[in-house]
């Protein structure tokens, strides 16, 4: 997908006639490995990006919000949503399905907003044939396995056996990272917050990115 161009008044980066397309920023990993934890961080911290909710089938843990953590929705809804064309891409995981709402997704980035994806890799494959340069994507590792099986059990909300399964998942989506941008080991979660807030920054000064770039650098040359 690609977003057209914010006016340059509205320019996220807040240079009048530099404005830029919005961003898709996905992150992937093994369930428990954090995504959830540093999106609300990056969520807090920076007020130029949104996160793509999700709809699921999969039933809400304690102290989940609907409409907020995800759009909690029953199979034929879900199902209703997938032939009409409303999701932009769409997964089976852990036996849930799981799929992106296309138009808050769209309105976002047409008005240069950035957009956060919390999706598995099945997704990624599928937004990849469409976003194309629009889409950053970042994997996080555990750093170690027992960390995970801890985190997936300190995170108390699911079963033993639903952290079994998750633990067997971990293995398949692994194999995945290498169709990723970049790597975060999240031990430290400062750290991993701070790195994650560096890759934004970074691609967010991508000079393809960039609309009117051509037309300022001229404006500033005939001013020299
Ligand atoms: N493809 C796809 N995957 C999703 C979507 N929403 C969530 N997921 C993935 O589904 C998996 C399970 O998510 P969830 O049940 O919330 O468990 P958690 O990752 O352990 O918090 C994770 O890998 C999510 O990234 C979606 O809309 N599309
Ligand atoms: N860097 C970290 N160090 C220690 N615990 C963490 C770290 N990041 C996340 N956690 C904890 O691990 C558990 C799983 O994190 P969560 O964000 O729900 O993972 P995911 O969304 O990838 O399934 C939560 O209890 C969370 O507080």
């Amino acid at each position: 997908m690609s977003s057209s161009a914010p006016p340059s008044s509205a320019a996220p980066n807040g240079r009048a006639g530099l404005a830029r397309r919005g961003l898709m920023l996905v992150l992937s990993s093994p369930s428990g490995a954090g995504k959830t934890t540093l999106s609300r961080r990056l969520l807090a911290s920076d007020a130029n990006i949104t996160m793509s909710v999700s709809v699921t089938t999969r039933a809400p843990r304690p102290g989940e919000v609907d409409g907020k953590d995800y759009f909690f929705v029953d199979a034929p809804r879900f199902h209703a949503m997938r032939e009409a064309g409303d999701l932009l891409e769409h997964a089976t995981v852990f036996g849930n399905f799981y799929g992106t709402p296309r138009p808050p997704v769209e309105a976002a980035l047409s008005s240069g907003r950035d957009v956060l994806f919390d999706i598995d890799w099945q997704g990624v494959r599928q937004l990849r044939e469409t976003a194309g340069q629009d889409m950053v994507k970042v994997f996080i590792l555990p750093p170690s396995a027992q960390d995970l099986e801890k985190r997936l059990r300190s995170r108390a909300q699911d079963s033993d056996e639903v952290v079994r399964r998750r633990m067997a998942g971990a293995a398949v989506e692994i194999e995945h990272y290498a169709e990723y941008d970049y790597i975060i080991v999240n031990d430290n979660l400062e750290e991993s917050h701070a790195r994650l807030t560096a890759i934004l920054q970074a691609e967010r000064l991508k000079i393809g990115r960039l609309t009117g770039l051509s037309e300022f650098v001229k404006g500033l040359h005939e001013a020299l």
